[in-house]
């Protein structure tokens, strides 16, 4: 079965009228005439630079934005008509948006909503005790919302999200703003959630690690419109998502040219520090690490991710030629 099924979706969005012709308005068309199919168990990636279309694209699918034209259906339902019905089917997670209460501690934020969705009380407790552990929020469970860490919060509003197990769990942005901890944190509990109950994951992400460690199709919008739609193995065979290995080393060093699969990128501090490009899909930074180590002393080292945004502009390069 089809999770989400979308056909022909678009929303233009129209500004007000200009001073002096209130016939003219500006007009946005912010997703463009987009199909879309994500079956039940898959976890999607959707990425895409800033205003391409990702959120409003997903306000469309669980009815709080009004499709301009176009057809949509979230776990077969109307997303509008059958708001409601959807609302226990679906979690969702706005980065930017809270959907707890702010004033109060986060264990009631959690019965409330576990009152929303008809939990028996047995089941709220077996569930926030699960969600409790699997998202380490035993101590600031007595916190009043406000009071939390960014990070805290996310996992808080995570869990709100999850605590009826929705069988489709859509997250805009769910890592943005969090440390490194807790972004591995909240990784692995939804890689877990998706093992154990078989939960169809949709998230919007600028972070490249989110997708490679928890998406295993990727779309890219462009203008409203899919420019990518496939594997990150696809993705990386596209745009050749690299990663970077910085090095310091012990003592100043000729530029590591001939370590097997990687490439060198640049030297600085008379090569002290030299950064080495490997593609994650050939080989491991440990096999690089190694590789270096045999030439010369390592005393630190750094991973750099490849920056979305650049991801997709390559996507975009790729997509027009
Ligand atoms: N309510 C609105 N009224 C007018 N224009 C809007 C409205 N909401 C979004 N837009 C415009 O539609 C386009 C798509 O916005 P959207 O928020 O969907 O992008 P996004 O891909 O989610 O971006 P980001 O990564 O920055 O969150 C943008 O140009 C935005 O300015």
């Amino acid at each position: 079965m089809n999770v989400i099924e979308a056909e022909g979706l678009t929303r233009v969005f129209t500004g007000r009228p200009e001073r002096g012709n209130r016939l003219r308005r500006s007009r946005h068309v912010a997703v463009d005439d987009l199909d879309l199919t994500v079956g039940a168990g898959e976890s999607v990636g959707y990425i895409g630079a800033n205003g391409a279309g990702k959120s409003t694209t997903i306000k469309m699918l669980v009815g709080i934005l009004v499709p301009t034209s176009g057809t949509v259906t979230t776990m077969g339902l109307h997303p509008l008509k059958q708001r409601r019905v959807l609302a226990r089917r679906i979690g969702v997670v706005f980065g930017q948006r809270s959907q707890l209460w702010w004033d109060l501690p986060v264990r009631e934020s959690f019965s409330i909503l576990a009152a929303i969705h008809s939990l028996t009380a047995a089941d709220e407790r077996v569930r926030t005790a699960e969600l409790v552990e699997m998202l380490e929020m035993g101590e600031f469970l007595a916190t009043p919302v406000r009071q939390l860490s960014l990070g805290q919060r996310m996992r808080a509003e995570v869990a709100a999200a999850l605590l009826h197990r929705p069988d489709l769990v859509i997250l805009d942005e769910p890592t943005i703003g969090l440390d490194v901890l807790s972004k591995q944190r909240l990784r692995e509990f939804l890689v877990a959630q998706r093992r154990e109950h078989g939960t169809t994951l949709l998230l919007t992400t600028h972070d490249m690690g989110d997708v490679e460690r928890l998406c295993d199709r990727i779309l890219v919008v462009d203008h409203g419109r899919l420019a990518f739609d496939g594997t990150l193995d696809g993705l990386a065979r596209t745009v050749g998502a690299r990663r970077e290995l910085v090095v310091d080393l012990a003592a100043e060093s000729p530029d590591l040219v001939d370590v097997g699969g990687a490439e060198h990128v640049r030297s600085d501090s008379g090569g002290l520090r030299q950064r080495l490009a490997f593609d994650p899909q050939r080989t491991t930074a440990a096999r690089v690490l190694a590789a270096i180590s045999e030439r010369a002393e390592v005393v630190d080292l750094s991973i750099e991710e490849p920056d979305i945004e650049d991801v997709v502009r390559e996507i975009y390069r790729a997509t027009r030629r």
